[in-house]
């Protein structure tokens, strides 16, 4: 079973608490959800391999770690996925990106794909799925299903807000996942919305709605 990681840290339980506020602005939604996902960042990146390399001090030549090379695929699942782009790529900018589009149904919340672009050679990398809510959890299920059709094998989940519906979801369709969150909330409501949760995410994001 892939392991679930709640990233606590009272920075990012603060500005959470901000973006779960109604009254705050798109503008502000969007800046807090950057500044999350680079803390988070910090957490997801603590396994990354390091390799010594030779470096010549003032003083000396010595060896010390530098990032072994990898080749990683963030893939935003569109478009509340795309908020959280940006600050990971503060922490990796040698990351290639990738995009799924993926929409819920309103009345049945069942996702629709209605984009998919891959860098080349992505399957051989390190993928790392991201999407602010994982509600019901078919979004991402659907996102990881149709990343491991093309050959991905190395898939991890980063969320901002999950449920235990939705992480239960992703674990049993895909066991081999590690799952990243931010917060754990109480479950859903009969829309599919996440209670308490922050709302529709895509929506405060880009101010639609
Ligand atoms: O776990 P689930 O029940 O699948 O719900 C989570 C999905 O719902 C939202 O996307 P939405 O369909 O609203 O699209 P948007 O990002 O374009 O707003 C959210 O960004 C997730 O992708
Ligand atoms: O609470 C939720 C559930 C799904 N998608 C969202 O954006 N918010
Ligand atoms: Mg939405």
């Amino acid at each position: 079973m892939g392991s679930l990681n709640v990233i606590s840290h009272p920075l990012i339980e603060a500005k959470l608490t901000r973006m779960r506020d109604k009254n705050t602005s798109s503008q502000d939604f969007r800046l807090l959800l950057k500044e999350i996902s680079i803390l988070m960042g910090y957490e997801i990146t603590r396994n990354f391999e390091t390799v010594d390399a030779e470096v010549e001090t003032p003083i000396c030549v010595s060896k010390f770690p530098v990032l072994k090379e990898s080749f990683f695929t963030i893939v935003p699942i569109l478009r509340a996925g795309l908020g959280m782009v940006d600050g990971l790529l503060e922490l990796m900018p040698f990351a290639h990106v990738g995009h799924i589009g993926l929409v819920r149904d309103e009345e049945t919340h069942v996702p629709t794909e209605y984009y998919y672009k891959m860098p080349e050679g992505f399957e051989k990398s390190e993928v790392i799925v991201v999407d602010p809510m994982l509600a019901t959890g078919g979004s991402a299920v659907d996102a990881i299903s149709s990343l491991k059709k093309r050959g991905c094998t190395n898939i991890r989940l980063v969320n901002l807000v999950a449920v235990p519906e939705g992480i239960a979801a992703v674990q049993k369709a895909h066991p081999d996942v590690d799952i990243y969150v931010a917060a754990v909330d109480d479950g859903l409501n009969e829309d599919a919305y996440i209670v308490p949760g922050l709302g529709d995410a895509g929506d405060r994001i880009f101010g639609t709605k």
